[in-house]
């Protein structure tokens, strides 16, 4: 009895294999795990023309036959028949996304080199269409050198004609098959890029706008410029747009502190409501709209399908590193928080890959850290130009989150040669469509984002000010003695100001990085209170956080400080997160021991250095 025939559809990660596997085959199929691994094989009958049964398998999507995860391995092995136990097949179906031709034709010419009978399934041709793009399927199979066959697999267009082929492919004559493409990774790419231009029956404006716009945007020397550039107007926006709201916004708490003030006697309630509840969180919900401005940028950039882009480009920076495309996504989403970021470092195949990703995120600037660096740009660095349209804070902002993007690349690059070896591994995405930012999703999106801070100013903050508070104001100060002296924490502060002072800390810096250990946004919090406790002892008039930081800090400890909190892990659910990812406090305490070492390091330097330049 000879064995049951096989074919095999492959491709890449969303190309339609599911929904053509289930068109060709009814979905009557058989659902089981790999041998060895967790990975599903799924196998299901159809028939040829002939009437002849086929058994068809569903692969794991794939990037190249040079595997990243144990899907893609699978799918390596079973293609090339070294899989144990499991018959090469027959005919491969190579599935490719016309809309992404140009992408999903890498892997498929390492799939027509293999030499097998080989069947292309054109397939999503309905999504191109609407895209304004239609290909010629004989060009293309002409190029290629194997059949190509147009498909919509979720209507089951084509699908007789794909089952004609597939019938027809084993008469294929391998010898004759010219030479599809080179075997290095940018010759097929080049292949590519020549097959899909030379495959475009029609093209309509809107397509060849965007393939125009992607030309510039993903070029590999405008690409890098043009996106540093524009993360450069928006750390400009954060500063020039949002100094009138958050001016409205400090006008209120303070108009409300007055109200508080002239309704209530005098005594520690009142003193609680105005000095931790109002002064405290009140100085970090001021940077309510410099966080929806930065979030309303990184919104636009991804629902306009900029973002994707982005990725691409950072890739081959990242590779420099020993990182690749895949930990972008990771490490950008730890612009928002460090916590979705490691999460999101489950999507990296290798694990030395991710150990590196989990342990820079923390280094990319969270929206947490904004409210600390405004508000000591805002005290020391003058809102003066230093070119057409330049502002100095946001060229400040901007060089903070600079420093956070280097310092990560530069640990990455170390863990990648001593504590998590191992090279770079390739990438290839899909590029989604441009687009206007729909508004309303925009204002979705930016609602759960303001509502996240506010909550955290509600919750957790509003906890660290307030437990500060109280260990601030008690127990009393003798007449004649200043309260922060007699409080517990002011005790506190005096020890850890043994060790920071060598960096130029004061004695509010100290007093403010521990309960900061909370949510970073607690120093702010935590300095306001602390000079409102300190002001009251001393019957001064009511003044801001911002003339209070200018009187009493120089500008070298306001720097040193700016550059401790560029590295400092001022986060405890970051390492509770970390621990959780990496399944042990091995990694986390790493994380804790080289960043906070980074931190008093740089913060050191930047103060030595700004007092020898006599600043
Ligand atoms: N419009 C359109 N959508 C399609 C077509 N083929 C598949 N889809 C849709 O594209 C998405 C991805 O299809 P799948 O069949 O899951 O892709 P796959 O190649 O199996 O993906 P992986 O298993 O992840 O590698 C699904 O939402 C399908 O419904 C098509 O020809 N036209
Ligand atoms: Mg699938």
């Amino acid at each position: 009895m000879t064995r049951l025939r096989t074919a095999a559809l492959v491709g890449n990660p969303n190309a339609g294999k599911s929904a053509l596997f289930n068109a060709l085959t009814g979905a009557r199929q058989k659902i089981a795990n790999y041998p060895g691994v967790t990975v599903e094989r799924k196998a299901g009958r159809m028939f040829l023309p002939s009437g002849e049964p086929v058994e068809l398998i569903d692969l794991p999507g794939s990037y190249s036959l040079d595997p990243a995860s144990p899907d893609e391995e699978v799918t390596r092995q079973v293609v090339q028949g070294d899989f144990p136990g499991e018959p090469v097949p027959d005919v491969l179906v190579v599935v490719v996304d016309a809309a992404n031709l140009e992408q999903h034709l890498v892997f498929a010419q390492e799939l027509i080199a293999l030499g097998r009978p080989t069947v292309v399934a054109l397939n999503m041709v309905d999504m191109a269409e609407r895209d304004g793009l239609v290909l010629d399927a004989d060009a293309l199979s002409a190029a290629l050198g194997v059949p190509v066959i147009s498909t919509v697999a979720v209507r089951k267009r084509g699908i007789e004609a794909l089952v004609e082929a597939m019938g027809d492919a084993e008469k294929q004559d391998l010898s004759a098959r010219h030479e599809v493409a080179g075997q290095s990774l940018p010759e097929r790419r080049l292949a590519a890029r020549n097959m899909t231009r030379g495959a475009i029956l029609s093209e309509d404006s809107k397509h060849r706008l965007h393939a125009k716009l992607d030309k510039v945007l993903l070029h590999p020397w405008l690409g890098p410029p043009i996106l540093f550039a524009l993360l450069f107007i928006i750390f400009q926006a954060v500063f020039a747009w949002a100094t009138p709201f958050a001016d409205a916004l400090d006008g209120g708490i303070t108009a409300l502190i007055g109200l508080v003030e002239g309704a209530m006697p005098a005594g520690v309630v009142r003193d609680f409501i105005t000095e931790g509840v109002l002064t405290g969180v009140g100085s970090v919900v001021v940077f309510l709209p410099q966080i929806v401005i930065l979030f309303a940028f990184i919104l636009a950039m991804e629902q306009s399908g900029y973002m994707a882009r982005a990725a691409f480009i950072m890739d081959r920076l990242m590779a420099y590193v020993g990182l690749s495309g895949r930990s972008f996504i990771p490490l950008l989403s730890s612009f928002a928080c460090a916590i979705p970021g490691i999460m999101a470092t489950r999507s990296i195949a290798d694990p030395k890959d991710r150990l590196t990703t989990i342990l820079v995120a923390p280094l990319m600037t969270c929206s947490a850290r904004l409210p600390v660096y405004a508000v000591i740009i805002a005290a020391f660095i003058p809102a003066t130009t230093v070119g057409p349209g330049i502002g100095l804070q946001g060229l400040v902002l901007f060089g903070l989150y600079v420093a956070g993007i280097v310092g990560a690349m530069v640990a990455a690059l170390v863990l990648r040669r001593t504590v998590a070896k191992g090279g770079a591994s390739g990438f290839i995405m899909e590029m989604p469509r441009y687009q206007m930012p729909p508004l309303r999703d925009m204002a979705i999106g930016l609602w759960q984002r303001a509502w996240v801070f506010l909550r955290r100013a509600g919750t957790i903050i509003f906890i660290a000010t307030i437990a500060l508070w109280v260990l601030l104001s008690f127990p009393k100060a003798e007449p004649g003695e200043s309260q922060i002296d007699a409080s517990i924490a002011g005790h506190v502060a005096d020890g850890m100001h043994v060790i920071l002072s060598p960096i130029g800390f004061n004695r509010e810096i100290s007093l403010a990085i521990i309960p900061a250990m909370a949510a970073r946004e607690v120093a702010v919090s935590a300095l306001a209170t602390t000079y409102a406790v300190e002001g009251a002892d001393e019957e001064e008039e009511a003044q801001g956080l911002i003339p209070r930081l200018q009187a009493g800090w120089s500008l070298p400890t306001a720097l040193a400080f700016l550059a401790w909190f560029v590295f400092a892990p001022q986060c405890i659910s970051t390492i509770a997160v970390a621990k959780r990812e990496t399944n042990g406090w091995k990694w986390p305490i790493f994380m804790l021991v080289y960043l906070f070492g980074a931190a008093y390091v740089f913060a050191g330097l930047t103060y030595w250095s700004a007092v020898a330049l006599g600043l």
